[in-house]
């Protein structure tokens, strides 16, 4: 019988034969996912999902050292490019990070908190790691639910190829993961 791994099994990186070619660049490029897109098109921009306290999944709560139900700030966002949706973004904060080290999470909105984040010297980001999300990850189903309320015609893929890392500041991390859309594939490599 096939057993298939947990749909949330973390790459340190992207195995190939089983990874779309075109995605590999955006799966590993380290540097900023919003200048990255915003070079490959006109205009980017970025839809405000929801930002506020919620639950993590398990797989976060861990990779954070979170308590058990223990809640955090969790931002969720789409980057368009040229009004077209690419990427489907998630960003968790544990609380008690918010005033200290982290205070530039709150007030983002609409702007991209890649700004802030690759601005700081304070700021290091660990290795990227990359997954491929199905519909047995809650995560998969947030980000079909965003990509149909912005683009009803657009259809999901059964799996979303998607990265993630943490950030520190003064020893403080800030998770960002990051679900790769399938208008990502129009835009250049
Ligand atoms: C971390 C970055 O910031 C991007 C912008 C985000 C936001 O505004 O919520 C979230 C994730 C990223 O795709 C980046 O540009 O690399």
């Amino acid at each position: 019988m096939l057993i298939r791994p947990p749909s949330e099994t973390w790459l340190a990186a992207p195995p190939r034969a089983r990874t779309p070619s075109h995605l590999i660049p955006w799966l590993t490029d380290p540097s900023s996912l919003t200048a990255r897109i915003r070079a490959r098109c006109e205009r980017v921009s970025v839809n405000l999902l929801c930002q506020g306290l919620a639950s993590a999944v398990p797989d976060e709560a861990k990779l954070l050292g979170l308590r058990p139900g223990e809640r955090v700030w969790v931002r969720e966002v789409l980057l368009l490019a040229d009004r077209r949706p690419v990427v489907f973004a998630r960003t968790l904060l544990p609380r008690g990070h918010v005033r200290g080290a982290w205070n530039l999470f709150h007030g983002f909105g609409a702007r991209p908190l890649g700004a802030a984040l690759f601005a700081d010297p304070a700021i290091s980001r660990a290795p990227l790691a990359c997954v491929r999300l199905d519909a047995r990850d809650a995560r998969y189903h947030r980000a079909r639910a965003a990509l149909a309320a912005h683009a009803p015609s657009v259809l999901v893929p059964r799996e979303l190829w998607g990265r993630r890392s943490l950030f520190h500041r003064h020893d403080r991390a800030l998770m960002v993961s990051e679900f790769f859309l399938p208008a990502i594939f129009d835009l250049p490599r």
